[in-house]
């Protein structure tokens, strides 16, 4: 058992993500006023140890330092509490409360999608808690469902608890984002982060329009392919809706993904629709909640002023002079120098003397053309490729200076080139090189150059197979957050051919059969799918099955038993005429041996040949 600072011991890692390790830690002493939860002894909490490069980065830790009282303000009955930021050496770590229950991500996995109620109203109460955040000015910018626990309470139900606030922003680190490409998850990042762009609450919005879509369908509506194609997709592609999904939470969904961030709602507003969404598509909705949720458009006014993603992690506002000695109460062991503020917060160029938590998220951007240093794109039109990491006074310890555009830029930049230059051409079959091949099977019909891509949400992952009445989602109109959660005693069943059933689809009723039977439309076609795939791969023909040879004297190589069962057939009829047409019964019963049979044939030989010279002396005399 490892211990942090003096307050906490390390029992055990919960799991580990691209920032650090999680464990379950136990309190050893009741933590100082420093703490926004002083804990009693015996306590358990869950401590998130930052990876050392984080924490081994300067502006790393000015930034942990200097959001502290931001983070540990941050209360929600739907954010997972942090209760205390250590400081120790070359260690960070984020003191949580302990949430006893999966991860949204490890539930999906293990038991499926959501029903359309369930995922509304789980979604809302995310979006009550991004309320507050941002409120309070805070955007998490790493919304996915690994970072939604599931968190049991004493009734047995299950409630979201929105986790790693302020991690994508402590990960910010111009050193740290230049040699690891990229902090957060291609998945769910929205498309202005994705360019570059300025980046506001809102990409906290898109987020939870991407994990309500994992939640109806089971995966995110922009996946597959690496990275960098999935980040084009965000800025590119329109998300469809998938059969599955009721045209009212499809409203939502997609005014949360419009690539324009002025276009999705404010957090407060989502929340608001999603209730209503749920109340007007379940089993018992009334002709009211129906019309409600079907006009839910109207519910989903975007935020006035929402709150801004300060643009350079060096010109955010100043640090809290107060929280060096607030966060350094372990640090007596440390080795001389490594916590010590002063010997931390001179690289960082952060302008002393800085003033309280609020202006550590300031109303306006930092220096012009300067972007988040998590962009992974460059920034549209932006006259300086480099401006996408922004100028980092140098230091010792300091994050290195960028010197070229970041890694990510150039692959996509060279991806774009690639598209543009790629022309696509429909040939006529006839003028196609390639089909005037002979062809092996001409009583085949030419095949279309490029053939429709199939839909690649036909296969929706099967939904809960919950019979309506045991449907824990399903009682919508009882706005209580208790009303949906699925009650952990009683495990979703999951019987074996749910498993199979993506393998081998079977007819289903239409899903909207289970929540929705009035209002809404039967589920519609799959969009017509944009002939700009030219990757796509003709599907193969279908092999002929291979036949047994119908000829059963066929010999093939004599490497068959047949082969050599006829071979051995032959040797004997050829071993029966030689002994039936030759002297040879005649040598044999003399008992001559080999040579002597050779010997008398040579001699036999050249006496014909002699006689024959001597029975025909006048043809010679002549
Ligand atoms: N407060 C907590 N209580 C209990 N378990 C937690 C808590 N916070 C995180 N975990 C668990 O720890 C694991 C790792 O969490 P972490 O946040 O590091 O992962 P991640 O979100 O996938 O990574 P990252 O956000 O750094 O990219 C997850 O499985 C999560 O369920």
């Amino acid at each position: 058992m490892r211990p942090v600072g003096s307050k906490y011991l390390l029992e055990q890692p919960l799991g580990r993500g691209a920032t650090g390790t999680v464990w379950r830690a136990r309190q050893r002493e009741t933590a100082g006023a420093e703490a926004a939860v002083p804990g009693q002894p015996g306590e358990t909490v869950a401590i998130k140890v930052l990876k050392e490069e984080l924490a081994n980065d300067a502006d790393v830790v000015m930034r942990f330092l200097r959001e502290r009282s931001v983070l540990l303000r941050l209360t929600h009955p739907n954010i997972v509490r942090t209760r205390d930021l250590v400081v120790e050496g070359d260690l960070l770590a984020l003191v949580m409360d302990l949430v006893d229950g999966p991860d949204l991500h490890r539930y999906l996995r293990e038991n499926g999608p959501f029903t359309p109620v369930a995922a509304a109203l789980l979604t809302a109460q995310v979006a009550d808690a991004l309320a507050a955040s941002h409120a309070d000015g805070v955007v998490h910018r790493d919304l996915k469902p690994a970072n939604v626990l599931l968190k049991t309470d004493a009734d047995g139900q299950m409630h979201p608890m929105l986790t790693d606030f302020g991690i994508a922003r402590l990960a910010d680190s111009p050193g740290l984002t230049r040699t690891h490409e990229f902090v957060g998850t291609p998945a769910y990042v929205a498309p202005e982060s994705a360019e570059g762009r300025p980046q506001t609450s809102a990409v906290d919005i898109y987020g939870a329009g991407i994990l309500l879509y994992e939640l109806v369908t089971g995966r995110p509506p922009f996946a597959g392919g690496n990275a960098l194609e999935v980040l084009q997709r965000h800025l590119s592609e329109e998300p469809r809706r998938p059969s599955t999904v009721p045209e009212p939470l499809w409203t939502v969904i997609e005014r949360c993904l419009r690539k324009e961030p002025a276009e999705r709602p404010s957090a407060e507003n989502l929340a608001r629709g999603l209730r209503t969404v749920a109340a007007g598509i379940g089993m018992h909705s009334t002709p009211t909640q129906i019309d409600a949720a079907l006009g839910v458009a109207a519910l989903l006014a975007p935020d006035p002023a929402p709150a801004p993603v300060p643009e350079t992690p060096g010109a955010a506002g100043g640090y809290d002079p107060n929280a060096p000695t607030n966060v350094f109460p372990h640090t007596s062991g440390a080795p001389a120098g490594a916590a010590d503020p002063t010997s931390v917060l001179p690289h960082t160029g952060a302008p002393a003397g800085a003033s309280d938590a609020t202006s550590v998220l300031p109303q306006t951007g930092g220096p012009a053309g300067a972007a988040d240093p998590t962009s992974v794109l460059p920034r549209t039109g932006a006259p300086d490729p480099t401006a996408v990491l922004p100028p980092v006074p140098p230091g010792p310890g300091g994050p290195p200076q960028p010197d070229g555009p970041h890694p990510w830029q150039s692959q996509l930049q060279a991806a774009r080139d690639r598209n543009e230059q790629t022309q696509i051409q429909y040939l006529d079959p006839g003028q196609d090189p390639l089909r005037r091949a002979p062809q092996r099977h001409p009583q085949q019909p030419p095949q279309q150059p490029y053939p429709p891509r199939p839909e690649p949400y036909g296969q929706q992952p099967p939904q809960r197979p919950y019979p309506p009445q045991q449907q824990p989602y399903g009682q919508h109109g009882q706005h209580g957050q208790q009303q949906y959660a699925p009650p952990p005693q009683q495990p979703q069943p999951r019987p074996q051919p749910r498993r199979q059933a993506p393998r081998q689809p079977q007819p289903q009723p239409p899903q909207q059969q289970q929540y929705a039977p009035q209002p809404y439309a039967p589920p519609q076609p799959p969009a017509p799918q944009q002939p700009q795939q030219p990757d796509r791969r003709e599907p193969r023909e279908p092999r002929e099955r291979r036949q047994r040879s119908a000829n059963p004297m066929r010999i093939p190589g004599l490497g068959c038993l047949k082969g050599c069962f006829v071979s051995l057939l032959m040797l004997f009829v050829a071993g029966w005429l030689v002994w039936e047409l030759t002297p040879l019964q005649d040598w044999v019963a003399q008992g001559k041996g080999y040579w002597d049979v050779i010997g008398d044939g040579i001699t036999t030989v050249t006496d014909w040949i002699s006689e024959l010279g001597g029975s025909d002396p006048g043809t010679g005399g002549r």
